[in-house]
């Protein structure tokens, strides 16, 4: 047996989203966003599943919360729902929004748990789509009014603050795959939106400094780790620019200031160009505090011009794959976080890791070892990247509980927590005790 030790103050945690688990879609004045329209389009979700109830998290959150503390996690990650402050995006304050999350952020502090908010998890209020979403100035300056609304509010209650939840799902997922909300087809549009978003990030990062906010912030990209399938020069280039569209296209501009030229030129040769203004760099290169970094799967790459616009194809190497089709392997994660050391040393936290393994309740029980063996691979990725003196500052894992997985709709479970969606009950899974014993003992034991 090998024990993975990991440093003292290392913090525990899980994560969710707002529209993923809390429900009550049209209560106490919340507002519609772009996923209760996009879910009910017929064809975009599995099933036609929708965020109406989810795992009704905005009247269990007391439940919720006591299995984080039966958990003993030390920090948890949620999201908060923009169009319950702010139902038209904009404008009036909605008073009941804000109470439920400052019940819900004290019900954590009484507990001894750290709140950990994402601003914006995707779910964008639908009359800021409506004035052109994140291409537009009136949604990026929204979004800096709902974060200082959200900074004064819970100044000293929240101390860890993400602004953007994985851009590259909110530019290119959404607006070039059309996979996401609002599901639009075009690379223009994905390249002006993931220039918005940036924008928006760095003037509200701005506005959290002027206000003098007790605390740290950061941006939380979703990296896939990538590598080449032959030795030849295209292999390793699409490989690259797998890497980079997650990653380096969101992160050189928040790190230095410029997007990286080699994908500007690969864009600009699709067509699309990023209509950068004066100035623009240099608001979304505000210096931030940490780094979230979601990391589930990597790929084997080929060039292949007709393969999409990345010109890349991912090739099955028969690896052992999660129930969502994604290959497990950690090795991605330790590459990945070697990566990101050219921006720097800076604190990282692993904002979201987890496995979709559809396991269901047997007697009482979820026996899912899969969910186990993934997360502890990748847990001992982590331990290696730490010892290497990469500052990993803490793990959590995506998700808490099971819960809407977009566009699959409740088909694909990532929770430790089973969720009977008919019920609404609750059941910790096998993997739930196995973290349990990791987050107490603050190691990692391997069996060889
Ligand atoms: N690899 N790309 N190939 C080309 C494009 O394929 C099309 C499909 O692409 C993807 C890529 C990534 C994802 C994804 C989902 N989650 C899980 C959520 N994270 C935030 C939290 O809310 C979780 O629910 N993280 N990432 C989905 C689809």
């Amino acid at each position: 047996m090998t024990i993975f030790q990991f440093p003292k103050d290392f913090q525990w945690g899980t994560a969710t989203a707002a529209y993923q688990i809390e429900g009550a879609a049209a209560e106490d004045g919340r507002g519609p966003s772009i996923w209760d329209t996009f879910a009910k389009t017929p064809g975009k979700v599995f099933n036609g599943d929708n965020g109406d109830i989810a795992c009704d998290s905005y009247h269990r959150y007391e439940e919720d919360i006591a299995l984080m503390k039966q958990l003993g996690i030390q920090s948890y990650r949620f999201s908060v729902s923009w169009s319950r402050i702010l139902p038209d995006g904009d404008g009036e304050i909605n008073q009941a929004g804000l109470d439920y999350y400052h019940r819900f952020v004290d019900k954590l502090l009484e507990n001894g748990i750290e709140p950990f908010c994402t601003l914006y998890h995707w779910d964008l209020p639908q009359t800021l789509q409506d004035a052109g979403g994140w291409e537009s100035d009136i949604t990026v300056e929204a979004f800096v009014k709902f974060s200082e609304i959200m900074y004064r509010e819970f100044n000293g209650k929240i101390k860890s603050w993400l602004t953007f939840n994985e851009p590259w799902c909110i530019a290119f997922l959404s607006n070039l795959l059309g996979a996401h909300a609002p599901g639009n087809r075009d690379l223009q549009t994905a390249l002006n939106v993931g220039h918005g978003l940036l924008l928006a990030h760095g003037k509200s990062v701005k506005k959290f400094r002027e206000l003098g906010i007790e605390g740290k912030i950061g941006i939380a990209p979703n990296m896939e780790w990538a590598v080449p399938y032959s030795k030849s020069e295209a292999d390793k280039a699409a490989s690259e620019r797998h890497i980079a569209w997650f990653a380096d296209w969101f992160l050189d501009p928040v790190f230095k200031g410029e997007y990286p030229q080699f994908m500007v030129d690969w864009f600009e040769q699709a067509g699309a160009k990023v209509d950068v203004k004066p100035g623009d760099m240099e608001i979304i290169s505000q210096p931030i505090d940490h780094l979230g970094i979601n990391y589930y799967t990597m790929s084997v790459d080929r060039y292949n011009p007709d393969a999409g616009v990345l010109g890349f194809e991912q090739i099955d190497m028969g690896l052992v794959q999660t129930d969502i089709g994604w290959p497990v392997e950690s090795r991605g994660l330790y590459e990945a976080l070697h990566h990101l050391q050219k921006y720097g040393n800076i604190d990282i936290y692993i904002t979201e890791n987890g496995a979709c393994i559809n396991d269901e309740v047997e007697n009482g029980q979820v026996k899912d070892f899969r969910r186990i063996s993934y997360l502890q691979q990748h847990i001992a990725q982590i331990h290696r990247a730490i010892t290497d003196g990469i500052q990993v500052k803490g793990y959590m894992a995506w998700s808490m509980m099971d819960n809407f997985e977009w566009a699959e709709g409740y088909r694909m479970r990532f929770g430790l927590v089973h969720v009977d969606y008919r019920s609404l009950v609750r059941t910790p899974k096998e993997s739930f005790y196995w973290y349990q014993n990791v987050i107490r003992n603050n190691w990692l034991e391997t069996r060889p």
